[in-house]
């Protein structure tokens, strides 16, 4: 007997209980059902996912770099020239690890927009698949998720930066890169050196593997610049910040991205800042600028606008890569008109 001397049947009671669970199932079945079509069709992904995946992505279009250079098996081709007349190569190593990064990642996550500087006229197929670990490394830096739309996401491989000078056999230079954009802003880098097997990573408000120097000389800089697509970037150097600047020669946008961190090998170059006058890709750049971003530092073009990383690969305003140095005082050095000549 029920208080108040309401007498409650069981069947009563089962029917309420159904039709509660109706309402509810109603009300959240919807809800339910939308975020697994969601997962399903792509419309959400996991930042951290995308960190650990890039990661793998990188380290295994490595093994390819570095086996095809320990073999000598560079089958070395010309994919025609730049815009300055620079030769444009590709060697078996660009056209393997871009094989396995890209596929990597498109087999694991179809409906993401990935740009790679290479492409696979052969269609070789590649069945890996992510295997949805998440090193301990990553998660000890990025401890959850955070999900983005899959359609605000374009991600940009590198396969083999520096071939000029993997042809050359000049090793330390060449790097394989990843990156994601989230609505063109440059969020999770990857710069994997395939034959030392250093990997640094970082992702946007969330941390990183890899640290600034304590220090940068703004005084006397040491600016690192590009070895064989250089243009005159010795002579806009001069001009801008002086003819007792030192200038750098080096190959690799990774590498040169590299040398104004932590080094991670103390026979690399240590730089203050780095500029490049002459066209380049954003796979080139996109990396870098998101682990100097992480890191507080700043990848703009000469002018400083921030460099948008969707739609077409082009970035033709060139690049000017800094950490713990006055940024602004830069572009303003570098932008003024006397100065331009030297593009
Ligand atoms: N003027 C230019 N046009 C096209 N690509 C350029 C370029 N200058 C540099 N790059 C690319 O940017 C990367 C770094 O160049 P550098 O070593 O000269 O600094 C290289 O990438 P890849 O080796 O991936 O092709 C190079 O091809
Ligand atoms: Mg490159
Ligand atoms: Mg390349
Ligand atoms: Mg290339």
């Amino acid at each position: 007997m029920a208080p108040m001397g309401i007498r409650l049947s069981p069947l009563g009671i089962v029917v309420f209980c159904l039709l509660g669970l109706g309402v509810i199932y109603h009300l959240y079945s919807g809800v339910i059902s939308n975020r697994i079509a969601a997962f399903k069709q792509g419309d959400i992904v996991d930042l951290r996912d995308l960190l650990a995946i890039s990661v793998e992505a990188a380290v295994l279009g490595g093994k390819e770099v570095k086996r095809i250079r320990d073999d000598n098996e560079l089958e070395e081709r010309s994919k025609g020239k730049t815009k300055e007349g620079a030769n444009e190569k590709l060697t078996l190593g660009d056209l393997n690890s871009h094989r396995k990064m890209f596929n990597l990642i498109k087999n694991t996550f179809p409906y993401l927009q990935v740009n790679s500087e290479e492409h696979d006229d052969e269609g070789v197929q590649e069945t890996s698949v992510w295997n949805r670990v998440i090193p301990n490394d990553i998660r000890a830096v990025v401890t959850s998720s955070k999900e983005v739309p899959a359609g605000s996401v374009t991600v940009w491989i590198d396969p083999l930066d520096a071939t000029q000078e993997y042809t050359e056999n000049l090793r330390q230079y060449v790097t394989t890169m990843v990156c994601v954009a989230v609505n063109g802003d440059p969020v999770i880098g990857v710069i994997h050196k395939p034959f030392t097997g250093y990997t640094a990573w970082a992702m946007v408000g969330s941390g990183s593997n890899v640290a600034a120097r304590d220090s940068y000389n703004e005084k006397a800089l040491q600016v690192i610049v590009s070895r064989s697509h250089a243009g005159k970037v010795k002579e806009f150097v001069a001009a801008a910040l002086g003819n007792d600047t030192v200038v750098i020669p080096a190959g690799g946008a990774g590498y040169k991205v590299l040398s104004l961190l932590n080094p991670s090998d103390e026979k690399d170059d240590k730089a203050d800042i780095y500029i490049h006058t002459t066209f380049i890709k954003k796979w080139d750049i996109c990396a870098g600028n998101a682990i100097l971003k992480a890191l507080g530092g700043h990848m703009t073009t000469l002018k400083g606008e921030e460099i948008d990383y969707r739609g077409s690969p082009a970035n033709s305003g060139g690049l000017l890569a800094s950490i713990n140095t006055d940024h602004e005082a830069l572009v303003e050095k570098l932008s003024s008109p006397d100065k331009e000549k030297g593009r």
